[in-house]
């Protein structure tokens, strides 16, 4: 930014490696593969890289502290010593990774979703004796990471998370605000800046997104505060606090109003920003980051209508940058991985690579040393009978009341009282993932890879029946993904081979590209669903992912409103629905995991969100017969908020996530709100550790003071597909063990 008027640079940018090193890396040190020298080895490769490709492809400004071994929030913590009490005794990287995946007997952070981003950071534990203080000098990764940089000759920008959004994000100790650490925390990140200023940072970048959401008179007075605070500091870099992810709102007024040399503002996601913006005068004297390019999708920028943008921002900042809407580690890394994609398609993206070079053309136009060139994309034809059933079906027919259909149902299926059941998906056993890998490979044939899967069906029904449990599942062993595998079936989707990115510090996820109208060809699931149930007489549930998942778990086009392209996706499950109740399966799940995800950032924007949501949902159960059980799932902590919106699915049967975030336990009283069958996870299907059945049966007890019998499920909190197929067995023995007990002490 202090190169010519105006520059161009990036708020972050993917730290995994175009093949994977991160994830590689990570893994093989957790299973012992891999030393700490070598994993910090890789860790110095992956930044190297991304500083030489950052630096050659022109941006003027090049941000570090972008990699994490894990993820950035956790970084924090432990840049400022917020490490709880049960990790105190552990060092270097055994406290990091321990606090971010726990270790035996000993929880992890819990994990929230980071922004509506897909991306999941870890959540700091903060309380009455957090003592905040700098990490010593060695260990202060800016700090570190800037003087690697510049070692190689890149003059960068460290990245910290905000004070403000660092404290908002964390779980404070009951009775206890985090914002009341505010000052003892300022005063570390105060000491850091100071030291990055001495090693010669001309920058830092202070990630703020906690500004785009609702923020109360209290909070936006510490946001002025903070940065008043730092700006007085007597010697320090410049200071860039940025934000994404949608509108700032009041937040602008407050920033300007401290002596911050720079405010990132996302005019992606944030068309509120412009006005807002214009509405405080500008920003004369400061220095305007404009996030033009979307750092959040995978379109190709319309380069002409960016520089419209930036040339209406140029009379309302001091001095213009161009830039992406957010970090970058939100898309893949790179289009050049993609050579067999269809070429129409292709030419409408842009991944990371692809937009720095946006950026910086951008840059360029701005200075007038060059001109954007003209990019004509031709967009999807629409599929017009798709359209036209949309149109037609409206919100489908509702189904009867919910006593109705369960009387109907409970002639059906006869099932006890705590019916028990599992979530859907069984452990990978090494044989079904390498056929599977196999297979995509071309190694083996198709009869041979269905061969594996209906070994692996059998195995896992006859394992249920052994077990007793009353509503089985199939497993889901020809899914690698519960997104990816109807994503593939679907009209309207294309995957990519190698478009990778992080939806979790363990977690790596290849979000489809939804780019057409929706449609579903041929039937997706049957096939597999009627061959589980021709081998057992209980009733095997069918699994599908849901419309709003489906949804948010993809790069989806621009071009439609997200409900529109919803109640798309919902028509092409309402087919799969019917096709499988028409092929006798009579327990369906359609999973919702995402609904929480989509929600949006403002409070004021929710009811809309949350009304198109659960009426897609309705849409896709709407045909079928009373007698048919739609079950939903949902996992990840549902709160007060959702609630209203998961009932309003009206599912004959939610299970939720209640075991798992510590911070929510499981509740009765809650679970009680919805009107119909309702499975509050009795045990945490993610952790190794095996509740007994004294202690489950103690949960069902406690449930049964909110919940009637006749609607109280028992099941896990969520699928088994990270597990090794060697764990789960005494757990869910235990869960059946304790359902038989309660049910007998009911009648009794
Ligand atoms: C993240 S929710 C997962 C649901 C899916 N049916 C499974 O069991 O894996
Ligand atoms: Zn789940």
């Amino acid at each position: 930014m202090t190169a010519p008027v105006p520059g161009a640079t990036v708020l972050g940018y993917p730290r995994i490696g175009t093949r994977l090193e991160l994830k590689r890396a990570t893994e093989d040190y957790w299973a012992g593969r891999l030393d700490a020298a070598g994993l910090l080895e890789m860790g110095a490769r992956l930044r190297h890289s991304v500083w030489t490709d950052l630096r050659e492809s022109g941006l003027e400004q090049i941000p570090s502290n972008t990699f994490s071994f894990y993820d950035q929030v956790l970084d924090t913590a432990l840049l400022v010593d917020a490490i709880p009490e049960r990790f105190r005794h552990l060092d270097g990287l055994d406290a990091y990774f321990a606090m971010a995946r726990g270790t035996d007997g000993t929880p992890g952070l819990e994990t929230r979703e980071w922004f509506g981003t897909g991306y999941h950071h870890l959540v700091p534990e903060v309380g009455r004796d957090t003592r905040f203080r700098l990490a010593a000098a060695g260990r202060s990764k800016p700090l570190a990471e800037y003087l690697e940089a510049r070692t190689l000759g890149v003059e960068t920008r460290p990245v910290l998370v905000g004070p403000l959004t660092f404290l908002l994000l964390s779980a404070a100790s009951a009775g206890f605000r985090p914002l009341d650490l505010l000052d003892d925390l300022i005063e570390v990140y105060a000491e850091l800046l100071e030291r990055l200023s001495g090693a010669g940072a001309q920058w830092v970048q202070l990630d703020e997104p906690v500004l785009a959401t609702d923020l109360t008179s209290h909070e936006l007075a510490a946001l002025g505060h903070a940065y008043r605070r730092l700006a007085r500091l007597p010697s320090r870099p410049r200071l860039l606090v940025a934000t994404a992810f949608g509108d700032i709102g009041d937040a602008l007024a407050v920033l300007a109003g401290t002596p911050v040399e720079a405010i990132g503002l996302d005019f992606v996601t944030g068309p509120g920003n412009l006005r807002t913006l214009a509405s405080i005068g500008g920003l004369p004297l400061r220095t305007l980051v404009a996030g033009v390019v979307d750092g959040r999708n995978i379109w190709r920028t319309d380069l002409r209508r960016a520089l419209a943008t930036c040339a209406s921002l140029l009379g309302l900042a001091g001095e213009l940058v161009v830039s992406t809407s957010c970090s970058l580690q939100h898309v893949p890394l790179d289009l050049d991985a993609e050579p067999d994609l269809e070429p129409d398609l292709r030419a409408r993206l842009s991944f990371a690579r692809q937009k720095i070079d946006e950026v910086v053309l951008l840059g360029q136009a701005l200075r007038q040393e060059r001109a954007v060139p003209r990019r004509d994309v031709a967009m999807n034809a629409p599929d017009h009978r798709v359209r036209a059933r949309v149109d037609v079906l409206g919100d489908g027919r509702p189904r009867a009341e919910w006593p109705v259909r369960s009387a109907a149902q409970r002639r059906v299926f006869g099932l006890p009282p705590l019916p028990t059941t599992t979530i859907g998906s069984f452990p990978r056993s090494a044989e079904v993932r390498r056929t599977r890998a196999d297979w995509r490979a071309g190694r083996i044939d198709e009869a041979a890879h269905d061969q594996v899967v209906r070994a692996e069906i059998d195995r896992v029904i006859a394992f249920q029946e052994r077990l007793g449990l009353d509503v089985l599942v199939h497993g889901e062993p020809e899914r690698d993904d519960m997104v990816g595998y109807f994503a593939e079936q679907l009209r309207g989707f294309t995957l990519t081979a190698e478009g990778w990115v992080q939806a979790a510090g363990d977690r790596y996820v290849r979000p489809p590209i939804l780019h057409g109208d929706v449609s579903r060809p041929v039937p997706m699931t049957v096939r597999w669903a009627t061959y589980a149930q021709s081998r057992t007489d209980r009733p095997v549930k069918g699994v599908l992912t849901g419309p709003v998942t489906l949804l948010a778990r993809s790069y989806a086009r621009t071009d439609l409103p997200r409900a529109d392209i919803a109640r798309q996706l919902a028509l092409a499950l309402r087919d799969e629905i019917h096709d499988l109740e028409a092929a006798g399966i009579g327990i369906i799940q359609i999973d919702e995991p995402a609904l929480r995800e989509l929600l949006p950032l403002r409070r004021a924007e929710r009811a809309f969100y949350l009304s198109w949501a659960t009426s897609v949902f309705r849409l896709a159960t709407s045909g079928v017969a009373d007698t048919t059980q739609i079950h939903t799932h949902i996992c990840q902590s549902w709160s007060q908020d959702v609630l209203a919106a998961i009932s309003a699915l009206d599912a004959d049967v939610t299970s939720v996530e209640a075991a798992r975030p510590r911070t929510e336990p499981l509740s009765g009283a809650r679970a009680a709100l919805f009107r119909t069958g309702v499975g509050p996870g009795v045990y945490d299907s993610r952790s190794s550790r095996a509740p007994g059945t004294d202690e489950m049966a103690q949960a069902l007890h406690h449930l049964l003071q909110s919940i009637e019998p006749d609607r109280l499920w028992v099941n896990p909190d969520c699928g088994f597909r990270t597990r090794e197929p060697a764990e789960i067995e005494t757990a869910l023995r235990n869960m059946v063990a304790a359902a038989h007990h309660v049910r007998r002490s009911l009648s009794a």
